[in-house]
């Protein structure tokens, strides 16, 4: 069976505003039913992208196709209406004078009762049956962006193009959107591209994120790999709060107050940063001033003092001020643990789940 084109694929997307490259040498490819979340701090080019691929912006060089067919490249390009893209905005803009119905009719083609029937199997979709004759000022927030997914929806986009379009609801009611709105583009197959600069969306809705920093894709792949196999620090970091250990390898070694750390591959006298989450440090009692035994898998034990402990709802974040060079480490533990402050407690990493980088100048 020959294989079917990807929804989406843009090669070497750039562009620059006043000589600043803001998309620098984009590429990425999404198949048909697949949710590729753009995540990235704020200003680094991920609107700009979506923007292209949308046709309201325009490279400076790169292609983009769509379902194999190119839509634009530097010399021709298909308008925006006819690029076969829904599109979803955080003020997803109904139109006020338009009914529920009419809206999501809105750009549909055909004859009248198809149209209806469309407009109905969508409402139905989304669970808006009964108010296609509603006007939006009628409707709650949630309820508007579920008739604004049903609107983009109703021409079957070969691609779904959505910026941040959770943003403008409460938290409670965003989890259930963003649940609902994730089964209905699978039912459409659709190929859907969502930007956004929240790690938990990301990794909720994407089965791919791509990672983007300063107009560059850095890392692609399952949430689960970026979250586990992270190509940097940053990359840690934008997903939770991190801990760093500074080190120098001697031998594929680094040595710190925690014990031994692997470097392999990394030549003797360079810097590292050892990277660690809050919640992958082990906790343990002094006994009249010393620590656990080391383990192979957790390493020695340093020994640190409670500065603050502070109960979050699921865990308890503990902050630690280093015997051993004064640092300060934070450290979360599931439910409760209060700590008093001035209490000295041993810490230790566990092997597996640190990240060992060479420091960047
Ligand atoms: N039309 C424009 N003219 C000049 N600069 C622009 C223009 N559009 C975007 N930029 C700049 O390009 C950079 C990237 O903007 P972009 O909106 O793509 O970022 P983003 O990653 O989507 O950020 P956010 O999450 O804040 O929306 C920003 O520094 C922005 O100021």
């Amino acid at each position: 069976m020959t294989k079917l084109p990807p929804r989406l694929d843009i090669r070497n997307l750039k562009r620059s505003f006043e000589g600043r490259v803001v998309v620098d040498d984009v590429s990425l490819t999404i198949e048909p039913g697949q949710v590729t979340c753009l995540l990235g701090p704020s200003g680094c080019g991920k609107s700009t992208t979506l923007r292209m691929i949308a046709g309201v912006d325009m490279q400076d060089s790169g292609q983009i196709y769509v379902d194999g067919k190119l839509i634009c490249d530097t010399v021709f390009r298909i308008p925006p209406e006819r690029r076969n893209t829904g599109l979803m905005f955080q003020d997803f803009a109904l139109f006020p004078h338009l009914s529920v119905a009419e809206n999501v009719a809105f750009g549909l083609s055909g004859s009248r009762s198809e149209k209806a029937a469309r407009v109905r199997e969508l409402l139905g979709r989304v669970g808006l049956a009964r108010f296609e004759e509603s006007y939006p000022h009628e409707l709650s927030g949630g309820e508007q962006q579920r008739v604004a997914l049903a609107r983009a929806l109703a021409p079957r986009p070969r691609l779904m193009l959505m910026d941040e379009p959770f943003s403008g609801l409460d938290n409670r009611l965003r989890d259930e959107i963003r649940d609902e709105t994730l089964d209905v583009l699978k039912q459409e197959d659709t190929g859907v591209l969502l930007v956004t600069h929240e790690p938990d969306e990301a990794m909720r809705m994407a089965d791919e994120i791509a990672l983007m920093r300063a107009g560059k894709i850095v890392q692609r792949g399952a949430p689960y790999n970026i979250y586990n196999a992270p190509r940097d620090k940053e990359a840690v970091g934008f997903f939770s709060d991190i801990n760093v250990i500074d080190g120098v390898v001697r031998g594929a070694l680094t040595d710190t107050p925690f014990g031994q750390f692997l470097a392999p591959g990394v030549p003797d006298g360079q810097a590292v940063e050892i990277v660690i989450r809050p919640q992958h440090f082990k906790i343990d009692f002094d006994r009249d001033g010393r620590g656990p035994d080391p383990t192979p898998s957790d390493g020695a034990a340093a020994r640190g003092v409670v500065e603050r402990a502070r109960f979050m709802g699921n865990e308890s974040l503990v902050e630690f001020r280093m015997d051993h060079d004064g640092s300060k480490l934070r450290v979360t533990v599931p439910n409760v643990f209060l700590p008093s402050v001035g209490k000295a407690l041993w810490l230790s990493i566990r092997r597996d789940r640190c990240f060992v980088f060479p420091k960047v100048a």
